[in-house]
């Protein structure tokens, strides 16, 4: 697979090459984020605040569905009064029980390591509320155990493609508990941001003023770091990293700081970091993405900033993204709408159809034997 960037500018190209419709599935972030919340409403999730608060808030997802928890614990923040975690896998930790409330997250509404650890809390007797495909086996489980479920239909069925219609259901729980603080008007001030966004990443935006496609042009043939320098931006690194592995099947290094400064930045003395500048052409290399929130405070400021100028000093490329919007939920969903846009744009660059994952159904179903 050949890197053209040319490609990115080729409108016929770019309908051709996503027979799927990966990029307008990203393009609709702004109409999730009100199907959401509209969704949320008609499924009645704010019952769960009649119930009192719950001791903790977990929320159940593999993947896409497990970034939604991520999510919603970064909006509900550091100061939420109540443990706001998640868990994945195949075993429900041993300290959820009855007193907790459960979220589980599944656009599919049928994988197999979500549907366990939602049954296991169930017979715990945890308070249960699902998120998904309609008529999946995760609504059968909640229909029987009288739990709310809210009828996600994801774009092609994929999670990634509804990150937002599966998110802002939890969120509007958890504001009906006074766990996050996201009032109205912040649903719609959200979706603007990120219309505005989708107009400025549209395919017929060439590629020096789009900034979906300029962060493509800078992420291909690099070995990518991902890191988040504060709370929100950390969520959407890893959201980014998925976005690579899953649309354009290109790998990424996930890193938090202040944890990376103290174990991956040494890799900026590393073989990949290394440039040749006699070389004709440089082979793959390390390449810095930090993703940073307008609201910092002074410790992560200086770690961002220096560790920055320390790659910079080493020769390594450094791309800095920014948030944009004041509320939590619109910082957060700007930096991942641009991920989003990028991801795709770096699939179409490649040639490679964002949307099937052929690796990922493979193994599933080899498990499943
Ligand atoms: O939301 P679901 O359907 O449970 O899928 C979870 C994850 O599994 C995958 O479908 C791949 O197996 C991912 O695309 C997704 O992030």
């Amino acid at each position: 697979m050949i890197w053209e960037p040319e490609l990115l500018d080729d409108q016929a190209h770019l309908v051709a090459a996503d027979p799927s419709g990966m990029l307008p599935a990203v393009a609709s972030a702004a109409a999730q984020v009100r199907t959401g919340r509209r969704l949320a409403a008609e499924a009645g999730v704010g019952v769960v605040a009649t119930e009192g608060r719950p001791r903790a808030i977990v929320t159940l997802g593999m993947g896409v569905s497990g970034v939604s928890g991520e999510i919603l614990r970064a909006i509900c923040g550091n100061g939420a009064p109540i443990p706001v975690t998640t868990a994945s896998g195949h075993r429900l930790p041993g300290w959820i029980g009855a007193n907790d409330l459960v979220f589980a997250v599944s656009a599919s509404g049928a994988t197999e390591e979500t549907l366990g650890l939602a049954w296991e809390a169930a017979r715990r007797g945890c308070r249960l509320v699902g998120v998904g495909r309609p008529g999946s086996p995760l609504q059968a489980l909640c229909t029987q155990r009288g739990a709310s479920f809210v009828p996600v239909d994801a774009a092609q069925g994929h999670a990634r493609a509804a990150l937002w219609a599966l998110t802002v259901p939890l969120i509007v729980a958890a504001s009906s508990l006074g766990l996050a603080d996201v009032p109205e008007p912040v649903y719609e001030s959200t979706a603007t941001l990120l219309e505005d966004l989708a107009h400025r990443c549209r395919p017929s935006s060439d590629t020096f003023i789009n900034p979906g496609k300029t962060l493509a042009m800078e992420l291909a043939e690099s070995v990518p770091m991902v890191w988040g320098s504060s709370a929100l931006p950390i969520v959407a690194a890893h959201r980014l990293v998925h976005q690579l592995n899953e649309n354009a099947k290109y790998p990424a290094i996930f890193g938090e700081l202040p944890e990376a400064a103290h174990n991956q930045v040494a890799a900026f003395d590393g073989p990949l970091a290394e440039r040749d500048i006699f070389a004709d052409t440089q082979g793959r290399q390390l390449r810095l993405f930090v993703l940073r929130d307008t609201d910092e405070d002074e410790r992560e400021t200086r770690t961002r900033g220096t560790t920055v100028r320390l790659a910079e000093t080493r020769d390594v490329r450094v791309s800095e993204l920014m948030a944009e919007g004041r509320h939590p939920l619109e910082r957060l969903a700007t930096l991942i709408g641009l991920a989003d846009f990028a991801s795709v744009y770096l699939a179409l660059g490649y040639g490679i159809d964002p949307t099937p994952v052929s690796a990922v159904r493979e193994l599933k179903a080899r498990i499943a034997r």
